[in-house]
């Protein structure tokens, strides 16, 4: 129970309506028991009329029978009443607490570091935020609403039944504790069997949507046949499964009901013998089985609410875990202040703590304001690092990085994030509108001024194109555009920021060099003194740099212009001399 202790301060906070609910309960339940003893008097009162010759007596015992009638009717409908208002008090605290954590948990998300995202799976994070609130919330709804019920009618059932006759009882209540044992085992059996067909399920649905997705690739390949028996061979586990769930479930009602038939019998056969020796009479035995059948449920509730707060508690474990995480990158400075765009690194080191991959080894460079930097190398080399360095996403092992002659980890973080303008390599929309996807970076912006900026990154007279312009909805992920206008709409994001920094990785891979040309020569007439850092594999783009700089392994192997470099007869010189003749040709 002691992870489920982190929910205390939202028991505080909403004690009021759980007490409510606690004070309602009590009502229901009197409300639901109190009747049943007039029930027997009723059947009594019957019973003598029957065998009675006074005309008076029997006027007598119809006053009182009426009376009993409508004790026996109304408390029922109050008590309905009652119920109505244990749920929209308990409920409602419960549902309240599940929006309050879902918030909590997904501002925590938001404080984590890039490097805890890479960490976990994104189905992972998901199932933090969905099902396994959905576990607690259950506990901290259903589950209190049916333990305080369950505990309170016991006692005021107890109270009567014990009042009526100690021994019936005894052999009325002796069955049910088998009962909630044996929910309990099969609500923990039927939940781990729902959780394997839930998995099965999304496997299949993932395999089809990844098999929709990628029908291009299985129709060039032609493995339509494979792809068919591996979805049979995934549905046919599927169906599996599902088969033995079924058949689990088919077992509860039927013992359900024996357990539930064999306190019946106990109360037919004890009562009948102590009705046969006189020491009880007919309404009594009544009475019982109508006590019994209010019991059924709360005891049933028990063994189901059991596996509930054990589901629960693992689940917030789960949560806890998540919440526990602290942020690793923490902003200390509030300061207001401009970025002049100079960047140092200094012996600056980074390992992948997931792979243990060494990135960057003991990497020094310099980029005075305004200045363009190309960095180029072979696939895995470092560069992208660059780029998470110095957006602080991931902090150096060793080294420093500057900016403006100020250690990266003491500017103000914001301030540093809002002053770069990043291109990433996979140019990643929202499903939004065209519009809302540029105007991202900025409150307000107005349509010129995304379409100056969509001007800029030559993908205007695109968007004029699209029936709904501007407001075009770009699909999940930007599915409806190609991997070129993604780029260039994803550039247009990054211009109307106004940074002082531009960062491009490897964000112009899917023009052609023509419109590449263009849009870095739009920029560049904007730039004016603003730093632009080029993470690229083509030559084309190196022509509108001050410095070349050349990583291998995390290592600086080659770092001048244009011309220092071919003269160099490096890995420069050699992929230049590999595009030109690939141009020409
Ligand atoms: N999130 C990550 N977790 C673990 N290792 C990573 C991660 N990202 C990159 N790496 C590893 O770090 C090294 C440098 O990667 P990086 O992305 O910086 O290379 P790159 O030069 O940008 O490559 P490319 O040109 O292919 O984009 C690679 O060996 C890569 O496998």
């Amino acid at each position: 129970m002691s992870a489920l202790k982190t929910l205390n301060p939202y028991f505080l906070k909403h004690k009021k309506l759980l007490l409510y609910g606690v004070v309602f309960i009590i009502l229901s339940n009197f409300l639901t028991i109190f009747p049943i003893k007039f029930i027997g008097k009723a059947i009594n009162i019957i019973a003598h009329s029957l065998t009675s010759s006074d005309s008076l007596d029997k006027k007598q015992l119809l006053k009182q029978l009426l009376l009993y009638g409508g004790i026996i009717v109304l408390a029922p409908i109050t008590s309905g009443i009652m119920k109505f208002y244990m749920r929209q008090t308990i409920i409602v605290a419960s549902r309240r607490i599940e929006f309050e954590l879902k918030n909590n948990i997904y501002k925590h998300y938001q404080t984590l570091s890039f490097s805890f995202f890479k960490k976990f799976k994104i189905g992972d994070l998901m199932n933090r935020i969905s099902e396994d609130v959905v576990n607690v919330r259950q506990y901290l709804g259903p589950g209190i609403m049916y333990s305080a019920n369950l505990s309170i009618m016991l006692i005021i059932i107890l109270g009567y039944m014990l009042a009526s006759d100690p021994i019936m009882t005894f052999y009325a209540i002796l069955p049910l504790p088998f009962l909630s044992y044996f929910i309990y085992n099969q609500s923990t059996v039927i939940n781990k069997k729902t959780k394997i067909v839930q998995g099965k399920q999304s496997e299949l649905s993932s395999f089809v949507q990844d098999s929709f997705s990628g029908i291009r690739v299985i129709k060039s390949f032609t493995k339509e046949d494979y792809i068919i028996s591996k979805y049979i061979d995934q549905s046919n586990q599927y169906r599996n499964e599902t088969l033995s769930l079924t058949t689990t479930e088919a077992i509860f009602s039927p013992l359900m009901i024996l357990i539930i038939g064999l306190s019946n019998l106990f109360i037919l056969y004890i009562g009948g013998q102590r009705y046969i020796d006189g020491k009880i009479n007919v309404g009594t035995i009544t009475d019982f089985f109508l006590y019994l059948n209010v019991l059924i449920w709360p005891f049933t509730a028990l063994g189901w609410v059991i596996s509930m707060i054990r589901r629960a508690e693992a689940s917030m474990e789960r949560i806890n875990d998540f919440l526990s995480v602290k942020e690793e990158i923490k902003n200390s400075n509030f300061n207001l202040y401009p970025i002049k765009g100079e960047i140092r690194f200094e012996n600056v080191s980074y390992t992948y703590p997931n792979t243990g991959i060494q990135a960057l080894t003991n990497l020094s460079f310099e980029i005075e304001p305004g200045e363009t930097i190309v960095f180029m190398g072979k696939t895995g080399a470092g560069k992208s690092t660059i780029a998470l360095l110095l957006e602080r996403l991931i902090e150096p092992n060793s080294g420093m990085i500057y900016i403006d002659d100020q250690p990266l980890s003491e500017h103000n973080i914001n301030i540093i994030r809002d002053k770069i303008g990043y291109v990433p390599q996979e140019s990643f929309l929202f499903s939004d509108t065209i519009y809302n996807n540029i105007s991202y970076g900025i409150e307000n912006a107005t349509l010129e001024q995304v379409e100056k900026y969509a001007k800029k990154a030559e993908i205007h007279s695109n968007i004029m194109e699209f029936k709904d312009n501007y407001q075009t909805e770009v699909g999940e992920r930007g599915v409806t555009l190609s991997g070129g206008q993604k780029q260039r709409i994803s550039i247009s994001r990054a211009l109307i920021k106004d940074p002082t920094i531009f960062l491009f990785d490897d964000s112009l891979s899917a023009v052609d060099t023509e419109t590449e040309e263009k849009i870095l020569s739009n920029i560049e007439n904007d730039i004016g003194i603003k730093t632009t850092l080029i993470i690229t594999h083509r030559v084309s783009s190196a022509k509108h740099s001050n410095r070349i700089i050349v990583l291998d392994k995390g290592k600086i192997i080659e770092m001048g212009t244009h011309s220092d470099l071919i003269s160099n007869q490096g890995f420069y010189s050699e992929l230049y001399k590999k595009q030109i003749t690939q141009k020409l040709s």
